[in-house]
């Protein structure tokens, strides 16, 4: 017997191979004075993806210029491949199951001509795919024009993992699949490439073992597996890059402790945090550990959270290059000295800052600091079951901090674990309900104005202006 769980993986295989059975007979001698030869090849598990391999006899810079068939008027042209006599040219921005025409042209520089005209069919999406995503949008009048023409960025973390970009339709437009393995976060980066955590079936939840960074046509720009040089430990929960393009993440550290005098064992092991950054070829550059700052045998409760003593679930750069860390276990947000490790200060539960009454939190996610300069993160609000958007200017020097944004998610949406919102446009909230396979934008009151259900828990949803993906794609849900 077939489980549905081998046959969605089966799926995707199947597709791959129609598709290599039709695409792959494509290679063909074109007419263009300096082509000898073009091929094409599905990219990855990809309907809405193909390879060219342009093959010419001397070296000149070339790129493809393609349609859907009838629509001429509406030509895409990739970026140019430069001084080459095989290129490798990738066409993104594809609907599935259409009909195409495109070109080769080559040249010099702006100086390009084209080559005969050819045609190739697109694939379907895995029939698993295709319903995955609804929109419920009462009126898109309301949207803010930036989130009409914008993307929302969701990672599957199961296998097999996807990154999918959406528009505002809730319509696929561009997704990388990868098989035994999730995705367990990703982050649209300063250099508009997609960086990744994944990890496979023996990573739950949030944790892995492979750090992947792909650019927007697909291509692996880094790709570090734990056992390789210093990655030698499971990353969870986050991965950047800082300013030097290496990759931040938070690892797993473990401490063999005497807890004897908590009720413990001699040779105790208490799992806690570290914030591990790592060139791009996997050697260490800088590391820090929770046991840095706190001793274990200080926390009272050590025996019943040894397992996973603090829980931290993202790290942020501050404005000023420092880490702003936060954990799920004791409500806290840490901001650490990038160099020295220092913890400069404590916001949240028993911490540093006074905070009323009405601004007490519970559980911060997808901290950040937001386009005004504020702290602003996703509480998952467990002690009164209400889950919302906080935002904070902070005065670091006086310890004070003014309540900004204070958005209550609608009730429905509660959500325990997981979770993100970000600024859309200054008016609005792209939160990510992960438990209610949801992603709602609200107003600041916490209107609802639009709705995502999706058929999987994506750890966040992050907004990706439509502006950072020209011109490789160009779907936008709503037209103004
Ligand atoms: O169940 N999970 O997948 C899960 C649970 C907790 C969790 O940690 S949290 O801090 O991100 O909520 C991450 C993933």
């Amino acid at each position: 017997m077939i489980s549905s769980n081998k046959i969605q993986r089966l799926l995707p295989l199947l597709s791959m191979a129609a598709a290599l059975l039709l695409l792959a007979t494509g290679c063909i001698n074109s007419g263009g004075n300096d082509i000898v030869s073009i091929t094409l090849l599905p990219q990855g598990q990809n309907a809405i993806k193909v390879k060219t391999v342009v093959l010419c006899s001397d070296t000149v810079d070339a790129a493809v210029e393609y349609w859907q068939k009838g629509q001429e008027q509406q030509r895409t042209v990739t970026s140019l491949s430069e001084r080459r006599v095989s290129h490798t040219i990738v066409l993104t921005d594809l609907l599935p199951e259409k009909a195409y025409e495109y070109r080769v042209l080559t040249g010099h520089g702006k100086d390009l001509y084209p080559g005969k005209t050819y045609t190739f069919n697109t694939f379907g999406l895995p029939v698993w795919m295709k319903d995955m995503f609804s929109v419920v949008c009462p009126d898109s009048s309301v949207l803010p024009a930036a989130f009409k023409r914008g993307y929302v960025m969701l990672t599957r973390r199961e296998d097999p993992g996807i990154l999918f970009l959406l528009n505002a339709k809730g319509s696929i437009v561009w997704y990388h699949q990868v098989s035994g393995t999730g995705f367990k976060v990703a982050r649209f980066t300063e250099h508009n490439t997609f960086l990744t955590l994944l990890g496979g079936p023996g990573y739950e939840t949030s944790y892995g073992d492979q750090i992947l960074e792909l650019s927007v046509t697909g291509d692996t720009l880094a790709n570090l597996k734990k056992g390789q040089q210093d990655f030698k430990q499971t990353i969870h929960h986050e991965i950047l890059l800082d300013q030097a393009n290496q990759f931040v993440t938070l690892c797993v550290e473990e401490r063999v402790c005497d807890l004897r005098s908590k009720g413990g064992s001699k040779q105790d092991t208490v799992k806690g945090d570290g914030i591990l950054v790592l060139d791009r070829q996997g050697k260490q550059v800088w590391k820090w550990t929770v046991f840095d700052v706190l001793d274990p045998l200080d926390d009272k409760n050590i025996l019943k959270e040894k397992q996973d003593w603090m829980h931290a679930n993202c790290i942020a750069f501050d404005t000023d290059g420092n880490y702003l860390i936060s954990f799920y276990n004791n409500g806290q947000i840490w901001k650490i000295d990038a160099r020295t490790g220092k913890r400069l200060w404590t916001f949240g539960k028993n911490g540093d800052f006074n905070l009323p009454a009405a601004s007490l939190f519970d559980q911060a996610h997808a901290l950040h600091i937001n386009e005004h300069g504020e702290l602003m993160f996703f509480d998952n609000g467990v002690s009164k079951k209400t889950s919302r958007t906080l935002s904070f200017k902070l005065d670091e020097n006086k310890r004070q901090a003014t309540l900004c944004i204070n958005t209550t998610l609608p009730p429905e949406n509660y959500n325990e674990r997981m979770g993100s919102s970000y600024l859309v446009s200054d008016t609005t909230l792209l939160q990510c309900a992960t438990k209610r396979n949801t992603v709602i934008l609200t107003n600041f009151q916490g209107r609802f104005l639009w709705l995502l259900r999706t058929g999987m828990s994506s750890y966040r949803a992050s907004f990706i202006p439509a502006e950072k993906l020209a011109p490789y794609i160009h779907q936008p849900g709503y037209e103004q």
